[in-house]
């Protein structure tokens, strides 16, 4: 099978989930509660609070309430689409800043590179904004790199654990699935890739993983017939 196009996760798969989770997730709490009293008028904030709400059940719900709900959700990683939009408004500082820069792993930089250079057309899939996306990416440790990319995927399009999401996104590249390759460190979201015909990959970099999707340890283990 060939492969013509590959679709990436990021945290665990390009980046440490140390970099998400003890820097981004709480450089987001620690500004969040500001952020939203001084833009809560703002065009695209008010549709997050408005979509918070619904998620809440609380057409109502005050921003104080929201701003609790918000915080909530990031101590519980809860994958809420208004949280990840939010999340990528706040980290617009924090990068343009330079208080850090978007991880990615050496082996990453390495690879993306070569497949593109390959003719392999190479696509993000995260639950993270596509905001945030290319954020992380355009201030990586190394650099712009979102001239590697080809499109950027969030939840928008689906949930990272259901098949119809990698459907869409398939649908959206305009290719079959099946020369579609998801790489990612959640089996859960490999196997909604599979049952949508996509070829998949398991970046098992911590410790050894058994799994019945193809298991490396890094990029440069993934073999493609391109
Ligand atoms: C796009 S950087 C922030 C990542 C993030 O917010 C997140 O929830 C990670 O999700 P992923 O689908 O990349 O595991
Ligand atoms: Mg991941």
């Amino acid at each position: 099978m060939t492969i013509k196009a590959i679709l990436t996760d990021i945290e665990g798969t390009t980046t440490d989930i140390n970099f998400v989770h003890k820097v981004l997730f709480p450089y987001a709490y620690e500004h969040l509660p500001g952020y939203l009293r001084s833009h809560a008028d703002d065009e695209a904030v008010q549709s997050i609070l408005t979509e918070a709400r619904e998620v809440l059940g609380q057409p109502e719900a005050d921003l104080e309430t929201l701003i609790s709900a918000f915080l909530n959700w990031i101590e519980q990683d809860k994958k809420v689409t208004a949280l990840k939009n939010l999340q990528g408004l706040i980290w617009v500082s924090g990068y343009e800043n330079q208080d850090f820069t978007g991880h990615l792993y050496d082996d990453a930089y390495e690879y993306l590179q070569h497949w593109q250079q390959q003719g392999i057309d190479l696509y993000v899939f995260s639950s993270g904004s596509v905001k945030a996306q290319k954020l992380l990416f355009g201030h990586s440790d190394f650099g712009d790199l979102t001239p590697l990319f080809s499109g950027y995927y969030d939840t928008h399009i689906g949930h990272k654990r259901e098949a119809s999401a990698y459907r869409k996104i398939a649908e959206d590249i305009g290719l079959p699935a099946t020369e579609i390759l998801f790489l990612s460190d959640i089996v859960e979201e490999l196997n909604a890739a599979r049952e949508a015909g996509m070829a998949t990959v398991l970046l098992a970099r911590d410790e050894p993983v058994a799994s019945d999707h193809l298991v490396v340890e890094n990029f440069q283990q993934i073999a493609l017939n391109a």
